[in-house]
């Protein structure tokens, strides 16, 4: 939503019942009211995303275009990202970094050890082959 309002987080999180359910997801503020009862997922699991920013636990599930297809009705602006406290945003990069480096160090001694394993049987095999047709010589 293009040229939307601007809303503080402070003004965001009061929305945060039933009848009144704000979220925002990637940036934007969503006012998903009208929707609690139609959401597949239930309306608690978007109770429990008010206050926050949503982005992380909208992207884990994994929603459908279809479902991205109808985020822009209930899109009522944009949130003053200068306003939403540091520990409730969804840094991409921040979040993931620390861990995904140590998993991909991780992840190429796997690598390595899974491809050194069958060479060294194959080594191993040939040897004991010639060793044999030495031996029967
Ligand atoms: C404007 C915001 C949202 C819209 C339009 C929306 C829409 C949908 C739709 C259409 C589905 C059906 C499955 C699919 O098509 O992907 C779904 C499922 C679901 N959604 Fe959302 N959703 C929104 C926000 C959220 C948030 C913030 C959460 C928080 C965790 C959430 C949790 C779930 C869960 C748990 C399911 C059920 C998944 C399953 O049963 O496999 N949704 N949602």
């Amino acid at each position: 939503m293009a040229g939307g309002k601007m809303y503080s987080f402070e003004e965001v999180r009061k929305h945060n019942v039933r009848k009144d359910c704000w979220l925002i997801i990637a940036g934007k503020v969503y006012d998903v009211t009208a929707f609690m009862e139609e959401h597949p997922g239930g309306d608690e699991v978007l109770l429990a995303c008010t206050g926050k920013d949503a982005t992380a636990d909208f992207v884990d599930i994994g929603h459908s275009d279809s479902a991205k297809e109808m985020m822009p009705q209930y899109c009522i602006g944009e949130v003053d990202a200068a306003t939403v406290p540091a520990k409730l945003t969804y840094a991409y990069a921040s979040d993931a970094s620390p861990d995904k480096a140590a998993t991909s160090a991780a992840g190429a001694w796997a690598t390595l050890l899974r491809l050194a394993v069958p060479v060294l049987l194959l080594t191993l095999a040939l040897a004991m082959q010639s060793y044999g047709k030495a031996k029967a010589e």
